[in-house]
Protein backbone atom coordinates (compact mmCIF):
# COMPACT_ATOMS: atom_id res chain seq x y z
CA UNK A 1 0.00 0.00 0.00
CA UNK A 2 1.34 3.28 -0.48
CA UNK A 3 0.55 6.19 1.56
CA UNK A 4 -3.05 7.48 -0.42
CA UNK A 5 -4.48 3.66 0.51
CA UNK A 6 -4.04 2.04 -2.89
CA UNK A 7 -1.53 -1.48 -3.78
CA UNK A 8 1.78 0.22 -5.30
CA UNK A 9 0.51 -1.26 -9.10
CA UNK A 10 -2.90 0.06 -9.15
CA UNK A 11 -2.89 3.71 -11.64
CA UNK A 12 -5.23 5.73 -9.54
CA UNK A 13 -8.35 7.29 -11.29
CA UNK A 14 -8.25 10.52 -8.75
CA UNK A 15 -5.04 11.42 -6.72
CA UNK A 16 -4.48 13.93 -4.54
CA UNK A 17 -1.51 14.90 -2.35
CA UNK A 18 -1.07 17.75 0.06
CA UNK A 19 -4.56 18.96 -0.90
CA UNK A 20 -4.99 21.87 1.23
CA UNK A 21 -8.62 23.89 0.73
CA UNK A 22 -8.92 26.94 2.70
CA UNK A 23 -10.89 30.51 2.38
CA UNK A 24 -8.66 33.20 3.94
CA UNK A 25 -7.89 31.64 7.88
CA UNK A 26 -10.49 29.32 7.39
CA UNK A 27 -9.15 25.58 6.14
CA UNK A 28 -11.65 23.53 5.34
CA UNK A 29 -8.74 20.62 4.94
CA UNK A 30 -5.14 20.39 4.92
CA UNK A 31 -2.28 17.88 3.66
CA UNK A 32 -5.45 15.56 2.03
CA UNK A 33 -3.56 12.27 0.48
CA UNK A 34 -6.01 10.23 -1.32
CA UNK A 35 -5.62 7.99 -4.77
CA UNK A 36 -9.33 6.38 -5.80
CA UNK A 37 -8.72 3.26 -7.73
CA UNK A 38 -11.08 2.13 -10.57
CA UNK A 39 -13.75 0.97 -9.26
CA UNK A 40 -13.79 2.18 -6.19
CA UNK A 41 -16.28 2.82 -3.72
CA UNK A 42 -15.53 5.94 -1.75
CA UNK A 43 -18.63 7.64 0.39
CA UNK A 44 -17.08 11.40 1.57
CA UNK A 45 -18.90 12.24 4.81
CA UNK A 46 -19.01 15.13 7.16
CA UNK A 47 -21.21 17.77 8.51
CA UNK A 48 -22.85 21.04 7.04
CA UNK A 49 -19.82 23.14 4.99
CA UNK A 50 -17.31 20.74 6.09
CA UNK A 51 -16.02 20.73 2.18
CA UNK A 52 -17.64 17.80 0.60
CA UNK A 53 -18.49 19.51 -2.29
CA UNK A 54 -15.87 21.35 -2.38
CA UNK A 55 -13.64 18.75 -2.33
CA UNK A 56 -15.73 17.21 -5.70
CA UNK A 57 -15.62 20.80 -7.25
CA UNK A 58 -11.22 20.50 -7.12
CA UNK A 59 -11.85 16.96 -8.62
CA UNK A 60 -13.59 18.56 -11.24
CA UNK A 61 -11.56 21.34 -11.99
CA UNK A 62 -14.27 23.95 -10.96
CA UNK A 63 -12.49 24.97 -7.82
CA UNK A 64 -8.12 25.23 -7.76
CA UNK A 65 -6.74 23.89 -4.61
CA UNK A 66 -4.98 25.83 -1.86
CA UNK A 67 -1.77 23.87 -2.04
CA UNK A 68 -0.93 20.24 -3.06
CA UNK A 69 -2.11 18.64 -6.09
CA UNK A 70 -4.88 17.16 -7.98
CA UNK A 71 -4.62 14.51 -10.82
CA UNK A 72 -7.68 12.51 -12.89
CA UNK A 73 -5.93 9.96 -14.66
CA UNK A 74 -2.82 11.18 -14.47
CA UNK A 75 -3.56 14.60 -16.16
CA UNK A 76 -4.22 18.03 -14.13
CA UNK A 77 -8.28 18.42 -14.14
CA UNK A 78 -10.13 19.44 -17.64
CA UNK A 79 -13.57 20.83 -17.08
CA UNK A 80 -14.53 19.34 -20.55
CA UNK A 81 -12.89 15.65 -19.46
CA UNK A 82 -15.05 12.76 -21.20
CA UNK A 83 -16.24 9.64 -19.01
CA UNK A 84 -16.96 11.98 -16.06
CA UNK A 85 -20.35 11.88 -14.78
CA UNK A 86 -21.81 14.42 -12.49
CA UNK A 87 -24.76 13.97 -10.05
CA UNK A 88 -24.89 17.50 -8.75
CA UNK A 89 -26.53 18.61 -5.59
CA UNK A 90 -29.98 19.05 -5.70
CA UNK A 91 -31.42 22.09 -7.27
CA UNK A 92 -35.15 22.16 -8.83
CA UNK A 93 -35.83 23.19 -12.54
CA UNK A 94 -38.16 25.79 -12.93
CA UNK A 95 -41.17 25.20 -13.78
CA UNK A 96 -40.82 26.34 -17.13
CA UNK A 97 -37.98 24.88 -18.19
CA UNK A 98 -37.82 23.44 -22.12
CA UNK A 99 -37.26 19.74 -21.53
CA UNK A 100 -38.80 16.47 -21.16
CA UNK A 101 -37.43 14.01 -19.16
CA UNK A 102 -35.88 11.88 -22.12
CA UNK A 103 -34.31 14.93 -23.37
CA UNK A 104 -32.22 15.59 -20.61
CA UNK A 105 -31.14 12.07 -20.44
CA UNK A 106 -30.12 12.15 -23.46
CA UNK A 107 -27.86 15.26 -22.75
CA UNK A 108 -25.95 13.20 -20.92
CA UNK A 109 -24.58 10.70 -24.28
CA UNK A 110 -24.58 13.87 -26.69
CA UNK A 111 -24.81 16.80 -24.93
CA UNK A 112 -21.03 18.00 -24.30
CA UNK A 113 -20.48 17.13 -28.27
CA UNK A 114 -20.49 19.06 -31.18
CA UNK A 115 -21.47 18.23 -34.81
CA UNK A 116 -22.70 14.80 -35.70
CA UNK A 117 -24.28 12.37 -32.94
CA UNK A 118 -22.00 9.34 -32.37
CA UNK A 119 -24.84 7.31 -31.92
CA UNK A 120 -27.47 7.23 -34.46
CA UNK A 121 -31.66 8.37 -33.49
CA UNK A 122 -33.09 4.97 -32.67
CA UNK A 123 -29.75 3.90 -30.82
CA UNK A 124 -29.71 6.73 -28.93
CA UNK A 125 -33.47 6.53 -28.06
CA UNK A 126 -33.14 3.04 -27.36
CA UNK A 127 -30.32 3.53 -24.15
CA UNK A 128 -32.26 6.12 -22.97
CA UNK A 129 -35.21 4.33 -22.89
CA UNK A 130 -33.38 1.37 -20.72
CA UNK A 131 -31.69 4.09 -18.80
CA UNK A 132 -35.04 5.58 -17.72
CA UNK A 133 -36.39 2.01 -16.88
CA UNK A 134 -33.54 1.57 -14.84
CA UNK A 135 -34.31 4.85 -12.54
CA UNK A 136 -38.03 4.16 -12.46
CA UNK A 137 -38.27 7.28 -15.12
CA UNK A 138 -39.96 5.46 -18.00
CA UNK A 139 -43.49 6.77 -16.77
CA UNK A 140 -42.80 10.65 -16.73
CA UNK A 141 -40.24 10.40 -19.94
CA UNK A 142 -42.15 12.76 -21.97
CA UNK A 143 -42.83 15.31 -18.81
CA UNK A 144 -41.21 18.77 -18.58
CA UNK A 145 -38.81 18.45 -15.94
CA UNK A 146 -39.77 21.76 -14.93
CA UNK A 147 -43.23 19.82 -13.48
CA UNK A 148 -41.41 17.02 -11.93
CA UNK A 149 -41.25 16.40 -7.99
CA UNK A 150 -37.53 16.78 -6.68
CA UNK A 151 -37.07 13.14 -6.28
CA UNK A 152 -37.98 12.55 -9.83
CA UNK A 153 -35.33 15.12 -11.09
CA UNK A 154 -32.89 13.80 -8.82
CA UNK A 155 -33.37 9.91 -10.59
CA UNK A 156 -33.03 11.79 -13.79
CA UNK A 157 -29.69 12.77 -13.07
CA UNK A 158 -28.70 10.28 -12.02
CA UNK A 159 -29.40 8.78 -15.14
CA UNK A 160 -28.47 11.41 -17.23
CA UNK A 161 -24.96 11.24 -15.21
CA UNK A 162 -24.27 7.05 -16.12
CA UNK A 163 -25.73 8.06 -19.96
CA UNK A 164 -21.87 7.77 -21.15
CA UNK A 165 -20.46 5.25 -19.51
CA UNK A 166 -18.25 7.45 -16.57
CA UNK A 167 -14.71 5.75 -15.61
CA UNK A 168 -15.20 8.83 -13.09
CA UNK A 169 -18.67 9.34 -10.92
CA UNK A 170 -18.98 12.15 -8.33
CA UNK A 171 -22.47 12.18 -6.41
CA UNK A 172 -23.28 14.87 -4.57
CA UNK A 173 -26.09 13.72 -2.32
CA UNK A 174 -27.61 11.53 -4.90
CA UNK A 175 -30.37 10.22 -2.38
CA UNK A 176 -31.28 13.01 -1.43
CA UNK A 177 -35.76 13.35 -1.86
CA UNK A 178 -35.50 9.69 -2.95
CA UNK A 179 -37.82 7.41 -1.05
CA UNK A 180 -36.50 4.12 0.02
CA UNK A 181 -37.37 2.00 -3.21
CA UNK A 182 -35.45 4.47 -5.18
CA UNK A 183 -32.86 5.15 -2.92
CA UNK A 184 -32.30 1.09 -3.48
CA UNK A 185 -32.34 1.85 -7.36
CA UNK A 186 -29.58 4.34 -7.53
CA UNK A 187 -27.10 3.28 -5.10
CA UNK A 188 -27.64 -0.10 -6.91
CA UNK A 189 -26.90 1.37 -9.96
CA UNK A 190 -23.79 3.29 -9.36
CA UNK A 191 -22.34 0.89 -7.77
CA UNK A 192 -22.76 -1.39 -10.78
CA UNK A 193 -21.17 0.74 -12.92
CA UNK A 194 -17.95 0.51 -10.37
CA UNK A 195 -18.00 -3.06 -10.00
CA UNK A 196 -18.88 -4.04 -13.48
CA UNK A 197 -17.61 -0.89 -15.31
CA UNK A 198 -14.62 -0.07 -13.38
CA UNK A 199 -15.47 3.70 -11.93
CA UNK A 200 -14.00 5.09 -9.43
CA UNK A 201 -17.17 6.55 -7.27
CA UNK A 202 -16.93 9.28 -4.87
CA UNK A 203 -20.19 9.73 -3.13
CA UNK A 204 -20.79 12.64 -0.22
CA UNK A 205 -23.51 11.49 1.63
CA UNK A 206 -24.78 12.81 5.13
CA UNK A 207 -26.63 9.58 5.57
CA UNK A 208 -24.03 6.09 4.93
CA UNK A 209 -26.76 3.12 5.79
CA UNK A 210 -28.18 3.65 2.08
CA UNK A 211 -24.57 2.76 0.71
CA UNK A 212 -23.09 0.93 3.65
CA UNK A 213 -22.70 -2.67 1.63
CA UNK A 214 -21.02 -1.17 -1.19
CA UNK A 215 -18.27 1.25 0.24
CA UNK A 216 -14.84 0.42 0.04
CA UNK A 217 -13.75 3.77 1.94
CA UNK A 218 -15.03 6.88 4.13
CA UNK A 219 -13.19 10.49 3.75
CA UNK A 220 -14.88 12.35 6.75
CA UNK A 221 -14.10 15.55 6.87
CA UNK A 222 -14.83 17.59 10.01
CA UNK A 223 -13.09 20.53 11.65
CA UNK A 224 -11.11 21.46 9.28
CA UNK A 225 -9.59 17.70 9.67
CA UNK A 226 -10.25 14.35 8.10
CA UNK A 227 -9.66 10.69 8.49
CA UNK A 228 -9.90 8.47 5.83
CA UNK A 229 -10.43 4.31 5.94
CA UNK A 230 -12.68 1.69 5.64
CA UNK A 231 -15.87 1.68 6.81
CA UNK A 232 -14.68 -0.66 10.42
CA UNK A 233 -11.97 2.10 10.89
CA UNK A 234 -13.72 5.50 10.36
CA UNK A 235 -17.29 4.49 11.82
CA UNK A 236 -15.88 4.38 15.41
CA UNK A 237 -16.54 6.21 18.45
CA UNK A 238 -13.51 6.81 19.05
CA UNK A 239 -12.63 8.46 15.52
CA UNK A 240 -15.45 10.38 15.55
CA UNK A 241 -15.32 11.80 18.52
CA UNK A 242 -11.64 12.66 18.12
CA UNK A 243 -12.66 14.58 14.44
CA UNK A 244 -15.71 16.44 16.50
CA UNK A 245 -13.43 16.80 19.74
CA UNK A 246 -16.97 15.97 21.08
CA UNK A 247 -18.03 12.77 22.94
CA UNK A 248 -19.55 10.45 19.84
CA UNK A 249 -20.97 7.12 20.04
CA UNK A 250 -20.98 4.84 17.20
CA UNK A 251 -23.70 2.08 17.60
CA UNK A 252 -24.18 -0.97 15.10
CA UNK A 253 -27.72 -2.36 14.54
CA UNK A 254 -29.19 -4.32 12.41
CA UNK A 255 -26.73 -3.95 10.10
CA UNK A 256 -27.35 -0.01 9.99
CA UNK A 257 -24.90 2.31 11.90
CA UNK A 258 -26.19 5.02 14.37
CA UNK A 259 -23.85 7.82 15.36
CA UNK A 260 -25.13 9.35 18.42
CA UNK A 261 -24.04 12.62 19.58
CA UNK A 262 -23.05 14.69 16.98
CA UNK A 263 -22.74 18.87 17.64
CA UNK A 264 -25.98 20.37 15.96
CA UNK A 265 -23.79 22.39 14.81
CA UNK A 266 -20.39 22.91 14.00
CA UNK A 267 -18.82 26.75 14.93
CA UNK A 268 -16.23 27.73 12.05
CA UNK A 269 -13.60 29.88 12.47
CA UNK A 270 -14.87 32.86 11.20
CA UNK A 271 -17.53 32.38 13.75
CA UNK A 272 -20.62 31.77 11.71
CA UNK A 273 -21.93 28.50 11.74
CA UNK A 274 -22.85 26.29 8.22
CA UNK A 275 -26.92 26.89 8.57
CA UNK A 276 -26.47 30.84 8.49
CA UNK A 277 -23.80 30.77 6.18
CA UNK A 278 -25.87 28.79 3.75
CA UNK A 279 -29.12 30.05 4.24
CA UNK A 280 -26.97 33.94 3.26
CA UNK A 281 -25.85 32.36 0.01
CA UNK A 282 -29.75 31.30 -0.64
CA UNK A 283 -30.64 34.56 -0.06
CA UNK A 284 -28.29 36.01 -2.12
CA UNK A 285 -29.12 34.36 -5.31
N1 LIG B 1 -15.44 31.02 -2.55
C1 LIG B 1 -15.65 30.82 -1.25
N2 LIG B 1 -15.27 31.74 -0.34
C2 LIG B 1 -15.46 31.53 1.00
N3 LIG B 1 -16.01 30.40 1.51
C3 LIG B 1 -16.40 29.48 0.63
C4 LIG B 1 -16.25 29.61 -0.79
N4 LIG B 1 -16.71 28.49 -1.39
C5 LIG B 1 -17.16 27.69 -0.38
N5 LIG B 1 -16.96 28.27 0.81
C6 LIG B 1 -17.31 27.71 2.13
O1 LIG B 1 -16.71 26.44 2.28
C7 LIG B 1 -17.54 25.62 3.10
C8 LIG B 1 -17.62 24.25 2.51
O2 LIG B 1 -18.57 24.23 1.50
P1 LIG B 1 -19.05 22.86 0.87
O3 LIG B 1 -20.19 23.20 -0.04
O4 LIG B 1 -17.91 22.15 0.29
O5 LIG B 1 -19.57 22.08 2.15
P2 LIG B 1 -20.27 20.67 2.26
O6 LIG B 1 -19.47 19.83 3.18
O7 LIG B 1 -20.55 20.11 0.91
O8 LIG B 1 -21.63 21.09 3.00
P3 LIG B 1 -23.15 20.57 2.88
O9 LIG B 1 -23.22 19.29 3.63
O10 LIG B 1 -23.89 21.67 3.60
O11 LIG B 1 -23.51 20.47 1.43
C9 LIG B 1 -18.88 26.34 3.22
O12 LIG B 1 -19.04 26.82 4.52
C10 LIG B 1 -18.79 27.47 2.22
O13 LIG B 1 -19.46 28.63 2.67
Amino acid sequence: MDRAGLPASVSPAVSLRGATMAFGDRVLWQDLDLDVAPGEFVAVLGPNGSGKSTLLKVILGFKELSAGTVRIDGRAPDLRARNVGIIPQQKSFAEDTPLRARDMVALGIDGHRWGPRLLGRRRLASRVDALLEKVGASSYADQPVGILSGGEQQRLRAAQALADDPKLLLCDEPLLSLDLHHQRAVSSLIHHQACDHGAAVLFVTHEINPVLQYVDRVVYLAGGRFHIGTVDEVMTSEVLSDLYDSPIEVIRTNGRIVVVGVPETMEHPHGLQTESIHESEDNAR
